[in-house]
């Protein structure tokens, strides 16, 4: 048996018999490298980062194109650094699921350290900030979900936490936003070196946003005389701090058990699951698929270590933006959304089962080949059809993918007018009337409404996922019965004509009859949810 900590280049035999592929780097040289000469930090240290960002980096400096490793910081799980990143010497085990069930194993030692970001913590709070005064640092990525980026709540007002930041001093913030923009504070009263900042979230225009949000922190801070017009111009001059906009994509669930059982087996010890009071469900493995895409609008300008050279494609603005909308809001995510909502209210574990239901795939062709294929423009790096193709035949397909309908159905509330709004609106550019020729996007956010009852179709009460906007939305549909002849208009009016929800009011746009009108069919009774889907299949199969 090998562990995590074995040292990989005395036992690199026993790592060989274990099938794992062993860093070609020192990695005690490599973190004071690190701690010399900083170059990447990445917030978010969760399943996505350690199973991608870290797997870059370690290829670079496999080949010695970088020097120094990656640290990570954690504004929000304390328990992700201890548990996790610290017992493990920062290391973790790739694996990467083989549709033919194999399992890639790969040792990364490529994060220098990892910090518990966090006012509570004050070493961590101090050892942060004086990294981002160093000239070394170039860019700093982030993987904190879509909501780590939030300001503000359901109804567009700034929450009382950024207010408190905005009104505060920046070494008290709290917010994500206040507590990065502290630290470019620091970086620009120590020179105002120029420095990327790489949001790596899984949202169109991301770059816009994380930068929206530095910038409301900031401008407030200005605004009360707390920081210097100066520390403004600095943050706005693409050419000191740029926010370059990204697209992601690699599945990578949550380490599942069979994969641990399966790594016990084939020599590996290190495979005890940590499920965080925070709800960070992670391992001293992190397992995930083969395919994956990383392109990254290439505006660095205190210079970039090699990241073409380990696969990510570096290209301009529009066409980041162009492929971000291709799998974002079109041939991707909101497939994946559309699963998360009915594989809940049908009892589903398992997405790669769920597309063996004729009827889910059915919607999900629909959804991707009739609805968003349409509207998408290509992005000419990747070619939309195929990659639809290939999500739809081989992506989902893949049993040894443990993914899961309550995982992607997690912070549904937040995604919703990315993954079907943009599309929307691109019908209701085509003209005010193309909406209604939409059928699957209405009948999934329908199922949305339905999945807020917290009842699947057999009528019996199931767990949502978490979701910010859970509690103030679920009271609206708290008392329709299934059967029973609810007054579904006044029940979903306050949730389908919040264009914060859906970017758009929908009964403005002319879409929320037919939201209500698939509502109705999904109360019907219970079983309701499976007819109404086998219905849509039975309309629209001939049409693929
Ligand atoms: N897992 C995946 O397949 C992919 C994920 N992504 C993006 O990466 C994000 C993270 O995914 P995973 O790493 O798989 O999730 P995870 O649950 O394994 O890790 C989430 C990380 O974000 C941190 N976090 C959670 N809530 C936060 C908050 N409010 N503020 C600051 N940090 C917070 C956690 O502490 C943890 O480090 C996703 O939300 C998505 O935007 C993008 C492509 C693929
Ligand atoms: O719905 P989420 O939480 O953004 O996760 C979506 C899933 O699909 C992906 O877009 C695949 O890249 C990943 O973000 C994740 O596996």
């Amino acid at each position: 048996m090998v562990k995590l900590t074995d040292d990989y280049q005395a036992k690199a035999d026993e790592f060989k018999a274990a099938g794992i592929a062993v860093p070609q780097f020192d990695q005690e040289q490599m973190k004071q490298a690190t701690q010399a000469n900083p170059v990447w930090v990445h917030f978010g240290g969760g399943n996505l980062f350690r199973c991608f960002h870290a797997k870059i980096a370690q290829d670079l400096l496999n080949t010695g194109k970088l020097k120094s490793g990656v640290i990570v910081a954690e504004t929000y799980d304390g328990d992700v650094p201890a548990d996790i990143y610290k017992p493990y010497n920062d290391r973790v085990l790739q694996v990467v699921m083989q549709p033919d069930g194999t399992l890639d194993k790969t040792l990364i030692a490529s994060v220098a350290e990892a910090i518990y970001y966090n006012k509570s913590n004050p070493d961590g709070w101090e050892r942060l900030k004086d990294i981002f005064t160093q000239p070394s640092l170039q860019l700093v990525t982030m993987s904190i979900t879509e909501k780590g980026y939030q300001l503000t709540d359901i109804n567009g007002k700034l929450t009382p936490a950024a207010e408190a930041d905005i009104a505060g001093k920046p070494d008290d913030a709290v917010t994500n936003m206040g507590a990065i923009a502290r630290l470019l504070l620091a970086r620009y009263e120590a020179g105002a070196k120029p420095i990327a900042m790489v949001s790596t979230d899984n949202f169109s225009e991301n770059g816009k946003r994380y930068e929206d949000g530095i910038l409301t922190i900031a401008k407030g801070w200005a605004k009360n005389g707390t920081v210097t017009q100066g520390f403004i111009d600095y943050l706005t001059d693409p050419k000191r701090v740029s926010f370059p906009w990204s697209m992601i994509d690699r599945i990578t669930p949550n380490p599942a058990q069979n994969v641990a059982d399966k790594l016990k087996a084939e020599g590996f010890e290190d495979t005890t699951i940590v499920h965080t009071p925070k709800h960070t469900n992670i391992a001293p493995f992190g397992n995930t698929e083969e395919t994956h895409y990383l392109v990254i609008e290439d505006s660095f300008p205190n210079g970039r270590p090699a990241l073409e050279n380990a696969g990510v494609i570096l290209t301009d603005r529009d066409t980041v933006n162009d492929a971000d909308q291709m799998k974002v809001t079109a041939c991707l995510n909101p497939l994946h959304t559309a699963l998360a909502i009915y594989g809940n209210l049908l009892g589903y574990t398992s997405i790669a089962s769920e597309v063996e239901n004729p009827d889910l795939l059915t919607l999900i062709k629909y959804l991707g080949y009739k609805e968003d294929l349409p509207v998408v423009k290509d992005p000419k790096i990747i070619n939309p059809k195929k990659f639809l193709d290939q999500l739809i035949t081989k992506r989902l397909p893949n049993k040894n993918i443990p993914d899961t309908p309550q995982r992607i159905a997690s912070d549904t509330s937040q995604k919703l007018p990315i993954r079907y709004g943009v599309t929307i609106q691109h019908y209701l550019d085509k003209g005010p009337d193309s909406v209604k020729q939409l059928k699957a996007i209405p009948l999934i956010l329908a199922g949305w409404c339905r999945y807020l009852m917290a009842l699947d179709d057999k009528g019996n009460a199931f767990t949502p996922s978490r979701d910010p906007l859970l509690d103030q939305l679920q009271p609206y549909v708290a008392d329709i019965k299934l059967g029973s002849d609810a007054d579904v208009h006044a029940a979903l009016k306050p949730i389908l004509s919040n264009a914060q929800i859906f970017g758009h009011d929908l009964y403005q746009i002319g879409l929320a009859d037919q939201v209500e009108a698939d509502f109705k069919k999904l109360i019907a009774g219970p079983g309701a949810v499976a007819k109404t889907l086998e219905q849509f299949r039975q309309d629209h199969e001939k049409e693929l």
